[in-house]
């Protein structure tokens, strides 16, 4: 359980983060989203105990983060948006080593780093970190977060600068860590990995919170349905209507923006002699959500 009041963070005179508050159940996919500059890695770096809010307060699991952040970092795991990672060692002498940091000793070390591999489906072949794509060093940094089997991980843009498929196998990964109970915030800027995985969003604005909910709370308060009904009519110009309508194939398409629209187009499709081939609904996006609150 993750309780967020009011975190503010001052860089100098710059507030990065002004007054930002969540509530967040555990095992549950929190997305943290908002352009560039938004705050969301000072909002992660917070979460992780790396920096200290300027005020308010996070609780997380009963642990005051600002005045323990060492307790919360023995369950918690974190990739940074950039990880460094140490190049010339090999990737199991680098689990290992993290392992240790943690006080595990070297047998589960062992077992935990083959399961680590095996699921994020890793196969380094006794390379050093420097000789691997950028995709496995991400899954390396990945599989680092997880060598002491934290509840909560907190990732920065986990998927950012890789190929599609190795970006969606760390989707499908992540996703599949919920299934094991743990909670994970992440923030993206490819928002239909959020849309995908998360529970919950929090929208970011020049430090403020301007949305959170669900996907499904995000849509009702952030734009209506559209619907688009896809016709065939024998002469268009019988057919008059305030919409525009798109021509392909001599098939049309009209959009509706409310239930009473639809009823009223599909009325007057129908008296003009048209067939209503097919209707579909269309829910805004996050990406049209964010595109509408603006920079
Ligand atoms: N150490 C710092 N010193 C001064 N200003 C900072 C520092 N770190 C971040 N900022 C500023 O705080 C604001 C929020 O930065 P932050 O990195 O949290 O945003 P972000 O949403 O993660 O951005 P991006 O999507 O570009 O990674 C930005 O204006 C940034 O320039």
């Amino acid at each position: 359980m993750i309780a967020a009041r009011n975190l503010v963070k001052y860089y100098g005179e710059f507030p990065a983060l002004d007054g930002v508050s969540f509530d967040l159940d555990d095992g549950e996919i929190f997305g943290v989203i908002g352009h560039n500059g938004a705050g969301k890695t000072t909002l992660l770096k917070i979460m992780a105990g790396l920096i200290s809010p300027t005020a308010g307060s996070l609780v997380i699991n009963g642990i005051d983060v600002v005045k323990r952040p060492l307790d919360l970092k023995r369950n918690l795991g974190y990739l940074p948006e950039e990880s460094r990672l140490y190049e010339t060692m090999s990737v199991e002498a680098y689990l290992a080593f993290f392992g240790e940091i943690y006080g595990l000793p070297a047998d589960v070390i062992r077992k935990r780093s083959m399961e680590l591999l095996d699921e994020l489906m890793l196969d380094p072949d006794g390379k050093k970190i420097g000789e691997l794509s950028k995709g496995m060093k991400r899954k390396v940094a990945i599989a680092r977060s997880l060598i002491h089997d934290p509840d909560l991980l907190i990732y920065d843009e986990p998927t950012s600068g890789l190929d599609p498929m190795t970006s969606r196998s760390v989707l499908d990964y992540i996703k599949g860590l919920r299934n094991q109970g743990k909670t994970v915030v992440f923030s993206a800027h490819n928002l239909f990995q959020v849309e995908e995985a998360c529970d919950l969003v929090l929208i970011l604005r020049r430090g403020k919170v301007v949305a959170k909910g669900s996907m499904h709370e995000l849509r009702e308060a952030f734009g209506s349905i559209t619907y688009q009904i896809f016709f065939r009519i024998p002469d268009p110009a019988t057919f008059s209507t305030p919409v525009s309508y798109i021509a392909s194939n001599g098939r049309y398409m009209a959009e509706a923006h409310s239930i009473e629209d639809l009823n009223r187009m599909t009325a007057t499709l129908a008296a003009a002699g048209a067939t209503i081939e097919r209707i579909e609904s269309h829910y805004p996006t996050l990406e049209e959500m964010l595109l509408k609150i603006g920079q």
